[in-house]
């Protein structure tokens, strides 16, 4: 009997490969100073709202879970606060969240705004990441589409020599425009190699983790905030109580009943956020309840409360008690 060798051709063997390359599932976070651009690429990502954006620095209290699914590698994003310094309990907490998840992450994507000379912010936190040695780390240039690219091209430079200086090499260094979408399917072609071999961790579909009343309660949050954030930047907080199917009613004609309170500090912000013959605080349900209406996919009955929980900021008790 003779040998038969057979040698496919290169691209029927890389195909082969490519069939075989193991499935890879993990987490990745993406760090940065408040407003670099990090929920948007989250979004931009996942492809729907899932983290809370704003034009505002630090609106993000929640570690926000999106999910990639791709055919090899399902990659699970995790939204940090912004690291800063702490003034408060609060600020305290969040950075302990935020140290805690890097150590946790399989990547981490550090964001530098390309329209922001790299500052002292930026260099505290890459300084603290250069720290956490085994965690690949990926330089994000983001919102691209604001800068020309001799400004690009800087921006790149300088992100490259902050890793020289404090002794590490980042895995790709890599520009991105979330809101022009480009190089964003790239960014996560560039992370997938970088996750652990493993199945799915999550079901197909799943898009965020994250509880839907703690997004309820972020998206109230983020309509409250608008307009009052110079007077009440970090004073409030929103909890939802119950969400509930509203009774009889017809099975095409479903409701469903979000009972919230929104937390403030002291009784002289009341007035700021019920406003005048309490106009604000039915503009902030009207607009809420649209965006929990698109979440949810359900129609809504908001009835939300203002409290005052004082100096909330400051007391462990309460912050526990807001989910903190
Ligand atoms: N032009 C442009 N603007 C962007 C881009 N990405 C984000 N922005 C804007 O930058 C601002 C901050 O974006 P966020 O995604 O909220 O930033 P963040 O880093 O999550 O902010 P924190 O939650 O405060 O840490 C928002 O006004 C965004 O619309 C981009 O690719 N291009």
């Amino acid at each position: 009997m003779g040998v038969m060798s057979v040698r496919p051709d290169t691209e029927a063997a890389a195909q082969q490969a490519a069939d075989k390359a193991p499935h890879r599932a993990g987490f990745a976070c993406f760090v940065g100073r408040p407003n670099a651009g990090k929920s948007t690429l989250t979004n931009a990502l996942v492809g729907q709202k899932v983290a809370i954006t704003s034009n505002r620095p630090q609106t993000t209290r929640h570690t926000v879970r999106g999910i990639v699914h791709r055919d090899d590698a399902q990659l699970i994003l995790v939204d940090t606060p912004g690291l800063h310094k702490p003034r408060t309990l609060l600020g305290e907490r969040l950075n302990d969240v935020v140290r805690t998840t890097w150590a946790e992450v399989d990547v981490i994507g550090f964001c530098l705004p390309a329209d922001q000379k790299l500052g002292p912010g930026d260099k505290y936190i890459v300084k603290e990441l250069a720290g956490i040695k085994k965690t690949p780390k990926i330089a994000i240039i983001t919102k691209t589409d604001l800068v020309d690219s001799k400004q690009l091209a800087e921006q790149l430079l300088a992100v490259s020599r902050l890793g020289e200086e404090l002794g590490f090499e980042w895995a790709e260094i890599i520009p991105v425009s979330a809101v022009k979408d480009t190089q964003v399917d790239l960014l996560g072609d560039l992370i997938a190699p970088l996750l652990p071999q493993s199945p799915p961790l999550y079901p197909e579909g799943d898009l965020t983790d994250e509880p839907e009343m703690v997004m309820v309660a972020e998206l109230i949050r983020e309509a409250a905030l608008e307009g009052v954030r110079d007077e009440l930047p970090h004073s409030i907080a929103v909890v939802v109580e119950e969400m509930l199917p509203r009774e009889g009613r017809p099975a095409d004609k479903p409701l469903l009943d979000i009972h919230a309170n929104v937390y403030i500090e002291r009784p002289s912000q009341k007035g700021i956020i019920i406003g005048p013959k309490g106009r604000r605080l039915k503009d902030v349900g009207t607009k809420s309840r649209k965006h929990i209406e698109a979440l949810l996919g359900t129609p809504v009955f908001l009835d939300l409360h203002v409290k005052v929980a004082k100096d909330w900021q400051r007391d462990p008790k309460q912050l526990r008690k807001l989910g903190f």
